[in-house]
């Protein structure tokens, strides 16, 4: 059980992905394995298929090849419903015409739990204030969603997706609109969930902090796939970015990019 989540009982979920191709090309007999928990970073240049890796494991796309499993079952076997049960997703980019508040928008990660004409219960309300809290938001509450900015906006997606109480969440850059401080406790926060975390990333040091495992994209193509420690290597990085990265040794890892 995972703390951040108060009294609630949330399995993480494995995932699996068997020979998946999509797109003429775009991704190419991608396989992985994520043990329930773990958090894994998809890494590549611009336009390497991070984006479209993570389309297909949420179900916008499927795949024309081979097959995704969440907890060892199809993707295409689960309802809708069960579907925004176990999986959130928060992407880089939020539309921004809701005429809802931000406590409104928050609201809606409950609805998978809701029946169809009930309202929020007890539990729902503790969970959505609870989720404001952690996200920083309580000041922002009463505010219309449209008129966040964009790192207050990534902010309240993180909070409803939080309230999904999901057993898998998956992020498109997640970081990208946060300042710093917000970047480092949203970091924290989703180490904290207890649940399984796919994130695609461009920033390698913060990939070293976040993440157990990574797999690594070179146009549509697997280059690597396992433990941060194995992957994250000088080869790799140039086979992936075409860059010479050269490790600091300040930490573990460590490196310094050239300048252009
Ligand atoms: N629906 C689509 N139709 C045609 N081409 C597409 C489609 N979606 C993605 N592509 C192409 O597939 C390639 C991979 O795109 P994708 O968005 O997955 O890359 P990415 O690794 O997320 O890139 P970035 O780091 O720039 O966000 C790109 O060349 C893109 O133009």
């Amino acid at each position: 059980m995972s703390s951040l989540y108060l009294d609630h009982n949330i399995r993480p979920a494995s995932v699996e992905l068997r020979n998946v191709s999509w797109g003429q090309g775009i991704l190419q007999s991608v396989s992985l394995t994520l043990e329930p928990g773990k958090t894994l970073a998809v890494l590549g240049a611009n336009g390497a298929g991070k984006s479209s890796l993570l389309r297909l494991i949420y179900g916008y796309y499927t795949p024309e090849r081979g097959q995704i499993l969440i907890d060892d079952q199809s993707l295409q076997v689960y309802s809708k419903t069960e579907l925004s049960r176990r999986l959130a997703v928060v992407l880089q980019e939020q539309a921004g015409d809701f005429a809802l508040t931000v406590k409104d928008m928050i609201s809606l990660g409950r609805m998978p739990y809701l029946g169809r004409f009930s309202g929020l219960r007890e539990q729902d309300h503790a969970m959505i204030d609870h989720a404001l809290q952690l996200f920083d938001l309580v000041s922002f509450a009463k505010r219309s969603f449209t008129s966040l900015s964009g790192g207050e906006k990534q902010r309240v997606m993180f909070a409803r997706a939080f309230c999904q109480a999901p057993s898998l969440i998956i992020l498109d850059e997640p970081t990208n609109h946060l300042d710093i401080r917000h970047q480092l406790e949203l970091i924290s926060l989703i180490k904290q969930l207890g649940i399984t975390v796919i994130a695609s990333l461009h920033d390698l040091n913060q990939v070293a902090d976040f993440a157990d495992d990574i797999l690594l994209l070179s146009r549509g193509k697997m280059i690597a796939q396992g433990k941060v420690e194995t992957v994250l290597n000088p080869a790799h990085i140039q086979q992936a970015f075409d860059v010479l990265a050269i490790p600091r040794g300040i930490s573990r890892f460590d490196f310094a990019l050239p300048s252009f």
